[in-house]
């Protein structure tokens, strides 16, 4: 986290502005408000195709708004100066090259955003790559390659933190290793939006919820507040995602 904020009171929020996003007549992100605050880990909850990994996208600026817009500290991905400083991600642990390795994934993302080589090497260590720093990141597992993910969204030390899915693949050791260095994140006063499916683990990981359904705000609120309305954060979820469901099998 380094450089003068442009906008002091705003610096490490996400601010989601009636969103939109068509996809030909599809809406996948329909008139979405919602709002991330720094220190604390954000759950992003919805079921599939809900429009979570768009929304993302957008804040990233990895695709264009039909109507509405996604800032991070302010400002639109795009304006950002030093983003990686700003914002990490991790979206899709596959986006790697497969024949270059862990270490040289990371060094030619840090060489393109003036980032020295030591913090490739100690990002590595952080997610307990070290060892393998010099394999080919294609033979990765799922679980590696998430990790790997992670490696390449800390390596700016940025203040606002997204991650899709990062759970996925990886072993129960892994799953704890993701609560903590969520947790741990977010206790160092950054922004951390998380997206995941396994409601158990994100009842122990996050504080806050948003949850979205067919590109709409469901509900924008704390954990503490829904598993005192409801048994659970799973409970919770499945009473106020019930109308939402696009893909549910038959019953
Ligand atoms: N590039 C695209 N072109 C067309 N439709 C798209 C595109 N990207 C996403 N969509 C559609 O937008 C909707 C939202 O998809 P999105 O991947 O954002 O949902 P999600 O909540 O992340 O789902 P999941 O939990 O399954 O990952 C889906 O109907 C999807 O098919």
């Amino acid at each position: 986290m380094c450089g003068a904020p442009a906008f002091p009171d705003r610096e490490g929020v996400i601010e989601v502005k009636q969103l939109t996003k068509r996809y030909g007549r599809a809406r996948a992100v329909d008139d979405l408000s919602f709002t991330v605050q720094p220190g604390h880990v954000t759950g992003f909850l919805g079921p599939n195709g809900a429009g979570k990994s768009t929304t993302m996208r957008l804040i990233l600026g990895l695709d264009t708004p039909t109507s509405g817009e996604a800032l991070v500290n302010g400002r639109r991905y795009a304006t950002l100066g030093r983003p990686l400083h700003e914002v990490g991600a991790l979206l899709d642990a596959n986006a790697l090259h497969p024949a270059r390795s862990a270490y040289n994934h990371l060094l030619w993302m840090a060489r393109s955003n003036g980032i020295g080589p030591v913090r490739a090497a100690e990002v590595l260590e952080q997610v307990g790559l070290a060892g393998v720093a010099r394999k080919k990141a294609g033979g990765f597992s799922l679980g590696m390659k998430q990790r790997l993910g992670i490696a390449a969204a800390l390596l700016g030390d940025p203040g606002v933190l997204l991650f899709d899915e990062p759970v996925n693949g990886l072993d129960p050791d892994g799953v704890r290793w993701i609560r903590d260095l969520m947790r741990s994140l977010a206790a160092e006063g950054r922004t951390v939006l998380l997206s995941s499916h396994l409601m158990s683990e994100m009842a122990l990981t996050a504080d806050r919820i948003v949850i979205v359904g067919r590109g709409r705000l469901i509900v924008e609120t704390s954990v503490k507040d829904l598993t005192e309305r409801y048994d659970s954060l799973e409970s919770a979820y499945l009473a106020l995602t019930a109308g939402s469901v696009e893909y549910g099998a038959a019953r």
